[in-house]
């Protein structure tokens, strides 16, 4: 838990055309490296549109690196790069059961992956008159907790709706992980009341860096995305941000402010796990 280590988010405009969004994946890629990023993370869903009726259109298997388009796309962007790569989320047919599942995979600078992550909470949810979904029309959850090692710490994985448990991001800390890491894709109903609020909670209530990469938004998307990708540091303030269009998000992430902010406000050492049980044992 020392040094520091720069990590870009790749705010992708997203299309229709999964070769056109792989290409454009590359092209940020490798100017967000040349640019010094250590990590990259792209969006949920960066290669294909968001919506119920896309997921069974653009799945892959992704059993192996080879047989999938875009794994071999996202190893080939972190070996060019030399990055760790936090490869967004790609709609994943698993080829024995027909299941779908909103994935997330990780490679490390030699390419290999090194994580993937099933998205765990699906967004279902019924705003009247502003926002209806259910991914579980079509998706099956995933059920596994996920973290990756870097040189600079370990750390855990969520996708979109699933910032919204606390346990995810309380377990990672508590077992020495230094960040939580979301590829999202908060709409126009809920970005402006939670997408960084929920980050700073993460981050304020486990004094580790959140950070969260959305798509740019499509004005001609059914699904209007919220765009802000946003990095916060475990002091819970926002050190990176931007709007809703196409851009890339750079933060300088300084691991010493989680002793730092432990030390000043040690909850870590305060808990009460003799009134309360540890949700991470
Ligand atoms: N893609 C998602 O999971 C969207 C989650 C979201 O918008 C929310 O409000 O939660």
């Amino acid at each position: 838990m020392s040094g520091s280590m720069k990590l870009a988010l790749v705010q992708l405009a997203v299309g229709a055309q999964k070769t056109a969004n792989l290409s454009n994946a590359r092209t940020k890629v490798v100017e967000a490296a040349r640019m010094g990023a250590n990590m990259v993370m792209l969006p949920e869903c960066f290669n294909s549109p968001y919506g119920t009726q896309y997921f069974a259109q653009y799945a892959e298997d992704l059993r192996a690196t080879e047989s999938s388009e875009s794994l071999r796309a996202l190893s080939s962007m972190a070996k060019d790069s030399g990055v760790f790569l936090v490869g967004g989320t790609v709609p994943e047919k698993e080829s024995t059961t027909g299941d779908l599942f909103n994935t997330c995979t990780v490679w490390n600078p030699q390419g290999e992956m090194v994580a993937k992550h099933r998205k765990i909470h699906l967004f279902d949810i019924n705003f009247p008159g502003r926002m209806v979904f259910k991914e579980s029309e079509v998706l099956k959850s995933g059920n596994e907790i996920t973290e990756f090692s870097t040189p600079w710490g370990r750390f855990g994985l969520g996708i979109c709706y699933d910032i919204r448990f606390p346990e995810l991001a309380m377990i990672a800390a508590r077992r020495g992980c230094v960040g939580m890491l979301y590829p999202g894709a908060f709409n126009t109903t809920t970005g402006p009341m939670h997408w960084e609020l929920l980050l700073r909670a993460r981050a304020m209530d486990n004094q580790i860096f959140a950070a969260a990469c959305s798509p740019a938004r499509d004005i001609e998307a059914g699904y209007q995305a919220w765009g802000h990708s946003t990095v916060v540091d475990p002091y819970a303030r926002v050190i990176a941000t931007t709007d809703e269009k196409q851009d890339i998000v750079y933060a300088d992430l300084d691991f010493k402010l989680i002793q730092e902010v432990r030390k000043a406000i040690p909850i870590y050492t305060q808990r009460r796990f003799d009134v309360y049980p540890d949700v991470s044992a």
